[in-house]
């Protein structure tokens, strides 16, 4: 995350890191987020195949054994059958993952909410970021998971032909600009957005930024639409 800060410690519960392992040791590569006792989502490139996993819930200092932390393996990958990582504007930047066991809910590991089926943020409703990538472009990943508030950029004005133009789909949310963004190491993560019921929903799954920079004048951090793909979440969290 480009210009946020550090999150308070677990205030976002279902923030997860998807570790990979690498040898001997497990490397943070993609966020993600729990929304379901045995289920976490993230991002369709935020998976290679032949590579291993693990999920670590109720993280925060990556640096520092909290004594929150709970690590669980993956029973499933669940990758969205439409995508592709030659066609990233096609978007479809998805994945389930199903956990071995549920984690332990408590005050540092929740469940997030899912948007209802076609819901549209209006422009500038505010969300947060949230995530361990770097903090800029070529740089750091933090210690601790940051945030950022990122206002929602509506796509007639995110599709303009010097913004992201045609590449960025109806399934897809733009948030952030030029000054706050998201960065690598952020895949997959949450747009975390406060709905009139006083509940923080997920209403994008973070999949791409500018190839140039991560927070680059009018090329505002592009997440997949979580509300239009509630069939597919409810019709595979509900049979896997
Ligand atoms: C839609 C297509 C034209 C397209 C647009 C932008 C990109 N951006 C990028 O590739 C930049 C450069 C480094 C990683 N990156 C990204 O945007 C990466 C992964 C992109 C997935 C596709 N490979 N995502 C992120 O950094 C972020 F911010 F989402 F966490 C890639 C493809």
């Amino acid at each position: 995350v480009v210009n946020g800060e550090d999150a308070r410690a677990h205030s976002w519960p279902w923030q997860i890191s998807l570790q990979v392992k690498h040898g001997s040791r497990w490397h943070h590569t993609c966020g993600g987020t729990l929304v379901g006792p045995r289920w976490v989502l993230t991002a369709g490139h935020c998976i290679w195949p032949g590579d291993v996993y693990r999920v670590v819930l109720g993280e925060h200092d990556m640096t520092v054994q909290e004594g929150t932390e709970q690590i669980r393996d993956i029973l499933r990958i669940i990758v969205h059958p439409n995508w592709d990582i030659d066609f990233v504007a096609d978007g479809n930047d998805l994945t389930l993952l199903k956990l071995d066991k549920s984690p332990i809910m408590n005050d540092n590991v929740g469940v997030a909410c899912l948007p209802a089926a076609g819901e549209i943020l209006t422009h500038g409703t505010s969300c947060y970021i949230s995530g361990w990538g770097n903090l800029y472009t070529n740089g750091p990943m933090p210690d601790k998971l940051q945030q950022a508030l990122l206002p929602v950029v509506e796509h007639s004005v995110c599709s303009r032909s010097d913004w992201w133009g045609g590449t960025v789909k109806s399934t897809m949310v733009c948030a952030g600009g030029d000054v706050v963004s998201g960065c690598n190491g952020d895949s997959g993560g949450p747009l975390n957005c406060l709905g009139k019921d006083g509940k923080w929903y997920i209403q994008g799954v973070t999949s791409f930024v500018s190839t140039r920079v991560c927070n680059e004048v009018k090329k505002p951090t592009v997440f997949t639409r979580t509300s239009a793909f509630t069939d597919w979440l409810s019709d595979v969290s509900s049979s896997a």
